[in-house]
């Protein structure tokens, strides 16, 4: 028996789906949501994210507003850039996209976000948030891939509530808010969070029912470590190399033998990634619905 696949790309495709209609009825009433991106320098990673983002958005109603800076723009040009993105009313959301080149300070940079505008949720108003909406209540923005995972989960029908998940990394974007997340009430899920410290990390993973692996280092979690009929979600991604045709060569934090013993994979591509781009456009969709509200 092999895992049942966690199909991140027919999965954001729904979420597409809904959200052009909801895209939609905003453009009836002359709303029209604009996602910000922010980029500074060439990472041909970034570049590929921030190109991907944009092509949803068209595909689905969006507009794009792209601002690129060279890898030398000093702090306060990417202040300047992040004033304007806040100042700019044809942006409803926008992201920072990180990494950040060495010497500027990505926290003092997120905070400069408009919590309102901040389509990645990782201001600390809207981190803060997830930490005070313990009972679920709180309408603000949730950290893209955190909230892909969930999502990716119930639209399989995998069960959340009550079980253990072994998250691996602890770090900004998915381990530590997807901890935060997954303990929510209405989640109600039992959370041990892994980092480079852990003693006994193959212990820790043999008691998860969900096992995320996001730490960028390939085929880390190995097949023996694998509950049988576990659900497993490979979010970290590295470069190994480059094909003859000159295409980057990937590898997911999860050793592709795990399938023969995990009850549900997500492929790495078309799994967790094309969540977070699908949660990103929801987040700007939100923005803009929320914005409509307030007048
Ligand atoms: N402020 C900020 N917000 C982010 O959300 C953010 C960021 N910075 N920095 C980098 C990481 C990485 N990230 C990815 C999103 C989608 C795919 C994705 O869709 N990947 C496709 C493959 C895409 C391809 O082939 O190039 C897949 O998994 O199938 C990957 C990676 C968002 N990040």
């Amino acid at each position: 028996m092999t895992a049942r696949i966690l199909d991140g790309i027919a999965t954001a495709s729904a979420i597409k789906g809904e959200l052009a209609g909801r895209i939609a009825a905003l453009r009836e009433r002359d709303i029209v949501p604009g996602l910000g991106t922010l980029l500074v320098g060439e990472d041909p990673g970034s570049l590929s994210y921030v190109g991907g983002k944009h092509r949803d958005s068209a595909e689905v109603g969006i507009e794009s507003i792209r601002v690129d800076l060279p890898a030398t723009a000093s702090e306060s040009e990417v202040r300047a850039a992040i004033a304007a993105l806040n100042a700019d009313p044809a942006v409803t959301g926008y992201i920072v996209q990180l990494p950040l080149p060495a010497g500027i300070d990505e926290n003092a940079m997120l905070e400069l976000i408009d919590p309102a505008k901040d389509a990645d949720g990782l201001h600390p108003t809207n981190l803060g948030r997830l930490v005070l909406g313990v009972e679920g209540e709180l309408d603000s923005p949730l950290p893209c891939t955190p909230a892909g995972i969930v999502e990716l989960l119930r639209r399989h029908e995998v069960p959340i509530a009550g079980k253990h998940v072994v998250i691996i990394g602890r770090g900004l974007t998915v381990g530590r808010p997807l901890g935060l997340l997954l303990t929510r009430k209405g989640v109600d899920a039992t959370v041990t969070l892994t980092h480079s410290r852990t003693v006994d990390l193959p212990a820790e993973v043999r008691r998860a029912d969900i096992v995320v692996a996001a730490i960028g280092v390939p085929h880390f979690v190995k097949p023996d470590w694998i509950k049988p009929g576990a659900a497993v979600l490979d979010v970290g991604v590295t470069r190994v190399g480059t094909t003859a045709s000159g295409k980057a060569k990937l590898a997911g934090d999860i050793d592709p033998e795990v399938a023969q013993v995990a009850g549900w994979l997500s492929p790495n591509p078309g799994g967790v990634g094309p969540m977070t781009r699908a949660m990103l456009l929801a987040n700007v969709v939100e923005a803009a619905e929320r914005a409509a509200r307030a007048g």
